[in-house]
């Protein structure tokens, strides 16, 4: 089943997206990403929190309140028998006639499905290669929004070139990947780009900094190069899908020997939680 407002369909029915609806005209609405572990839903608080965040940086009303949202969204895995995959769901400012400004009546859209999607645990043991990429995007990169263009031609980017993300440069600065929170260790600290406009907060980077305070790591909001990344004796990514996935490459560069005890020790608590 899929979810388009208040109606649980079936997914081969003949189901149809306004072709002026402003998410697929404009990308003028918001998304969310949750992961489901053996059918229970990991942090969708925090996501739903998130979610309506982003509907007020861009003065979008939502269809539904947090609590019904939730609802549906646990009706949905419950109706599709989910064990372990992922929710995704979104929020569009509606159909409308296109115009750039909002339009004055539209009905905010909101869809969901879920995905079965098994946990990549050989990318968790072994760790990723990652390139470098300009982060193109635009200024308000803390808006999880369904404009993903830059995101989408930085991860084209990193499959050109046999890796799983690229990291995103902007003025020197290593912001994040093109679909995950970037960190590196150094001395046992961790280090990371500031929760600001340029990055989104991502709910798995809540839980690593939780982590690590618990194991008494520093967790560290600091701007950093790619040449601090090459000498960093760590570096790891996060993210709902990929989960703590250590980088054991960037670019032609070999980080430390392989995934180090500090992202072990993440990984580990982080097992504990789901
Ligand atoms: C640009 C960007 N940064 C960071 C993150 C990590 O945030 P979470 O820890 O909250 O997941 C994501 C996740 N993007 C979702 C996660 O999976 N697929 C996505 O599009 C992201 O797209």
């Amino acid at each position: 089943m899929i979810l388009i407002n208040d109606q649980f369909i079936k997914r081969n029915q003949d189901t149809h997206i306004d072709i002026e609806d402003r998410g697929y005209q404009f990308g003028d609405g918001i998304y969310e990403v949750v992961r489901v572990y053996q059918g229970k839903t990991f942090r969708l608080d925090d996501h739903l929190d998130r979610f309506e965040r982003s509907a007020k940086e861009i003065f979008m009303e939502l269809p539904f309140s947090k609590t019904e949202t939730k609802l549906k969204i646990t009706q949905l895995i419950e109706m599709n028998n989910l064990q372990d995959g992922i929710v995704y769901f979104q929020v569009t400012r509606g159909v409308a006639p296109r115009t750039h400004a909002f339009p004055q009546n539209a009905k905010p859209v909101l869809t969901a499905y879920t995905k079965k999607s098994p946990r990549p645990i050989d990318q968790f043991k072994n760790g990723i290669k990652v390139v470098t990429v300009e982060d193109i995007r635009w200024l308000r990169c803390d808006i999880k929004s369904l404009n993903l263009l830059g995101n989408v031609l930085a991860k084209q980017y990193a499959h050109e070139h046999q890796a799983e993300e690229a990291i995103q440069i902007r003025d020197n600065t290593v912001t994040e990947g093109s679909s995950s929170n970037f960190y590196i260790v150094e001395n046992g600290k961790i280090y990371t780009h500031p929760a600001d406009h340029f990055i989104l907060r991502g709910i798995t980077r809540i839980v690593v900094e939780e982590i690590a305070n618990k194991l008494g790591i520093p967790f560290i909001e600091k701007l950093f190069s790619v040449k601090d990344v090459y000498r960093a004796d760590e570096a790891f990514i996060s993210s709902t899908t990929a989960e703590i996935t250590p980088v054991i490459q960037v670019n032609d560069k070999v980080i430390g020997n392989g995934p180090g005890p500090i992202v072990r020790a993440i990984q580990e608590e982080f097992q504990k939680l789901i």
